[in-house]
């Protein structure tokens, strides 16, 4: 069986764009590597909308209409937000100052565990950052499965807390991954050997992955993460208090996905996109930095083995995209990022 972390490792991403910048050095201005020159983005989709409203729904998971309002938040946004969801917050609050007392090592403390060109774990900037000219105001740090070696080099008398806590949460996540996708294929109306595949709780692939955007002296011309789309099936986030993160909505431009206390952000990957065959859409997104507040933020992406076939369900009479592995798509978009989805197109 093929681990996820091996199809990274036979893709790997150019060493010098591993090391984030060195955030204890920042003087007051944004260096030229990480000035983004904002009006030449493509698309020119730099604005964000303050909206009063955000489109995003909120879903109670515990209402009696959480499973409608959940299919039609896929079909409509491909993203929503989850709030009674079972997930302690006092975790969730670990987890975050846990992160924060990474983040706040040292550089040279940090780059001890810096994440090698072929490896999928460790410190280091987002795997995105080789596809922009300029630097991301981020660093992230990831984890699958256990982090004890990197905890260890870290903080070698001291590294039980945090690899308790992430583990604990990693529990959590899959839990509440699982139950999600099992209400989210259920609406799709696949079938039993479609949702096993899509909900194995045995040969899934999860990674948690840690945010860090620093305080920005001038955050109009940086940019923490660049606009994406998530490559797995689905992928929960919590970005805590801060505002950050931004979806790309036609018709309205960049707009804010405001924080609600203790909600998951839910959101559609390539590949549910694929397997729904584009019923569900796969929301482009983006985090942007603030000049006094350092942002964390954590994600937990999850997605099916790795070997297996990835293709619209079968219930779809015209799929709209080829058949082929994850482990191959995963490779499509590492090469080829954003122009992956296209690539595969029937
Ligand atoms: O920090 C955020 O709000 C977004 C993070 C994100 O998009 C990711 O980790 O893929
Ligand atoms: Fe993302």
């Amino acid at each position: 069986m093929t681990t996820l972390s091996e199809v990274y490792r036979d893709n790997p991403v150019s060493d010098h764009h591993i090391t984030p910048l060195d955030f204890d050095l920042i003087d007051g201005r944004v260096p030229e590597s990480h000035l983004w020159p904002q009006f030449v983005e493509p698309g020119n989709k730099t604005q964000t909308r303050n909206l009063q409203d955000s489109p995003i729904p909120v879903i109670d998971l515990t209402s009696p209409d959480a499973r409608n309002l959940i299919g039609q938040a896929c079909e409509t946004w491909g993203m929503f937000q989850v709030v009674n969801h079972g997930v302690p917050l006092e975790l969730v609050n670990k987890v975050e100052s846990e992160s924060r007392r990474l983040f706040a090592l040292p550089t040279h403390e940090k780059r001890t565990v810096l994440r090698s060109a072929d490896a999928a774990t460790g410190y280091g900037s987002a795997r995105i950052s080789s596809y922009f000219e300029k630097g991301m105001w981020h660093e992230g740090f990831t984890i699958m499965g256990s982090c004890v070696g990197d905890a260890k080099v870290l903080w070698p008398h001291d590294y039980q807390r945090f690899c308790d806590t992430m583990d604990a949460y990693q529990n959590h996540m899959k839990l509440l991954t699982h139950n999600l996708l099992l209400i989210i294929l259920e609406t799709l109306g696949v079938t039993q050997e479609e949702m096993n595949w899509a909900n194995s709780t045995h040969d899934s692939q999860g990674a948690l992955q840690l945010n860090s955007y620093p305080s920005c002296p001038n955050p109009s011309q940086a940019v923490g993460l660049a606009p994406h789309t998530d490559s797995l099936l689905l992928t929960l986030l919590n970005q805590n208090d801060i505002s950050g993160l931004e979806i790309f909505v036609d018709g309205l431009g960049w707009s804010q996905v405001q924080p609600v206390e203790g909600a998951f952000v839910v959101n559609v990957g390539d590949l549910l996109h694929i397997f729904s065959n584009a019923k569900f859409p796969v929301v482009s997104h983006r985090a942007m930095v603030n000049q006094s507040k350092h942002r964390i933020s954590v994600a937990y992406f999850h997605g099916p083995p790795v070997d297996s076939r990835l293709a619209p369900s079968s219930k779809f009479e015209k799929p709209c995209f080829k058949p082929l592995l994850v482990k191959e798509y995963v490779s499509l978009k590492t090469k080829h990022f954003s122009k992956a989805l296209s690539l595969i197109r029937t």
